[in-house]
């Protein structure tokens, strides 16, 4: 495939963004695609939203896969790029349209030059949530494929162009939603004595949490809480009766995790009490930490060094990737791959530069060949 095909490909996904367990027109595209590589080594296999692609080796004595996530998030883009999403709300800011796209030009070199070994591409559905990982490792259809071992990549908008990143053990945090829904007693906003007001309560909840990190977690170890979500009331002269907050934990310890899940139902108790009130909490997607396999990595920054690509050690992240799950039961690994945008990761104007597209088929193909 050429380079001006794959920017073609990618800036058709890039307009097509759909959330997780929705990515129809995603997968009717992808599949479209691969058939018109017109390969007969390939055979597609549907699973939910997702599929299974494998291209068959020639000798095969062992399985590889190659996973990418295929979801978008809920953000409305800013990005005025001529090739921006078409669809209202919906946006690729954490790079999977790049994820695919990298995907299909591996699958390409891959079945045009098969080796030995077969291969199999996993394009996963709902990665930002609620998780697709999980549930497509433990189906029927890909305990049959026997995998040996499997590793993805990951869009780094702060590394350079022509640099991957990666490290042994821990890369990417144990992750969990939080959803708390907070009920009072609303009101005539005159008559705060005769109302139970949950905007102060889940506010003062919300910076009270913060304490949890920095008194209950160890500083050698690390957790972060983050509210992203804050929703209550109804107009300005009205106490609020009910709110909702959504956020995530993150910690680099799966023990960790359970810490502050204890210390926050400790906190809610409390706030019942106090704020004579009740609320519900619900931990959402819960995302396993991603751990690297050693001999993966080092295998990996020997293959990308010869390719001319630069190897950085990368730190862990409080990140969290669902595949996770996949290296929880398989060797394997995560690496970075440096696209060079001024805006981060889930913004409104990432805008990551397509030059690394053509890196990123050559590490994973070089990678897929060294195996
Ligand atoms: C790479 C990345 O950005 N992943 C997401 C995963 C989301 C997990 C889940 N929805 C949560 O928020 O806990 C991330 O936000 O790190």
């Amino acid at each position: 495939m050429e380079q001006n095909q794959l920017l073609n490909i990618r800036r058709e996904l890039h307009q097509i963004p759909e959330l997780g367990f929705q990515e129809f027109k995603t997968q009717a595209y992808l599949i479209d695609a691969i058939e018109q590589m017109g390969r007969e080594n390939i055979a597609i296999t549907k699973w939910e939203t997702g599929l299974f692609v494998l291209v068959k080796g020639t000798n095969p004595k062992k399985t590889m896969a190659y996973r990418t996530d295929i979801d978008g998030l809920p953000i409305a883009e800013n990005t005025g790029l001529p090739f921006a999403s078409a669809h209202a709300d919906r946006m690729h800011a954490c790079g999977h349209d790049f994820h695919m796209t990298i995907a299909l030009g591996t699958l390409d070199q891959i079945s045009a030059n098969p080796i030995e070994d077969n291969v199999l591409f996993i394009f996963q559905p709902a990665e930002e949530g609620p998780g697709g990982a999980a549930p497509m490792l433990k189906s029927e259809v890909f305990q049959q494929f026997e995998v040996d071992g499997i590793f993805a990549l990951h869009i780094a908008p702060d590394l350079p162009v022509g640099t991957v990143s990666s490290r042994a053990g821990l890369l990417f945090a144990n992750t969990s939603e939080l959803f708390m829904d907070f009920t009072g007693k609303g009101g005539h906003a005159a008559y705060p004595h005769l109302t139970k007001d949950m905007i102060v309560t889940a506010s003062t909840f919300v910076t009270q949490i913060q304490q949890i990190i920095s008194r209950k977690v160890d500083p050698l170890d690390s957790g972060v809480i983050t509210i992203g979500k804050m929703t209550a009331g109804t107009v300005q002269n009205i106490i609020a009766e009910t709110a909702r907050l959504e956020g995530t934990i993150r910690t680099l310890q799966p023990e960790t995790m359970i810490t502050i899940k204890q210390e926050l139902e400790r906190a809610i108790k409390g706030f019942e009490l106090a704020y004579d009130c009740q609320i519900d909490v619900d931990y959402g997607a819960n995302y396993y930490q991603v751990s690297n396999d050693q001999a993966y990595v080092d295998l990996f920054s020997r293959t990308v060094d010869a390719e001319g690509i630069q190897f950085k050690e990368a730190n862990a992240a409080m990140t969290g990737e669902d595949f996770g799950y996949f290296l929880k039961e398989i060797p394997g690994f995560m690496f970075w791959l440096g696209v060079d945008s001024p805006y981060g990761l889930h913004h409104s104007q990432l805008n990551p530069n397509e030059d690394a597209i053509e890196v990123g088929v050559k590490a994973v193909t070089a990678m897929m060949r060294a195996l």
